[in-house]
């Protein structure tokens, strides 16, 4: 099963909320990693299973960002605030870019995660 990471800044936590529930049936068939906090939302609130990784701020980013370096992640859905300042940008700047390096399928917003589970699943 291909390995899939979900992760949404606070201001877009409910945002991947509802989007994964609205794409449930395309998501079951990976293994979700997602960083904490994503994580636990996604489990209480849309009912996957899900791989829970450190928050993002305390390392969380970071470990999928190595992921994405041992070739052990598959595609990478982000759902970034572009409207607030973080703490931990460079972490942020750290996952995207090794993503890119690594030609990582990588979708930052609905629209976009939404075309990614679809073209996910016409692969399967
Ligand atoms: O901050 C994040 C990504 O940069 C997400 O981390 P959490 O899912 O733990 O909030």
């Amino acid at each position: 099963m291909p390995n899939i990471a979900l992760v949404a800044h606070d201001a877009m936590k409910a945002e991947i909320v509802d989007w994964a529930s609205h794409h449930k049936s395309r998501l079951v068939g990976h293994n979700i990693y997602a960083t904490g906090t994503t994580g636990g939302r996604l489990q209480d609130d849309a009912g996957l299973n899900v791989e829970r990784l450190l928050s993002g701020p305390l390392g969380g980013d970071a470990q999928l960002g190595a992921m994405i370096a041992e070739k052990r992640l598959d595609a990478l859905i982000f759902f970034i605030d572009p409207l607030s300042a973080l703490p931990h940008d460079v972490d942020v700047k750290s996952l995207l870019r090794l993503a890119i390096l690594y030609n990582t399928p990588l979708a930052v917003n609905r629209s976009t995660a939404t075309a990614l589970v679809r073209h996910l699943q016409n692969k399967d």
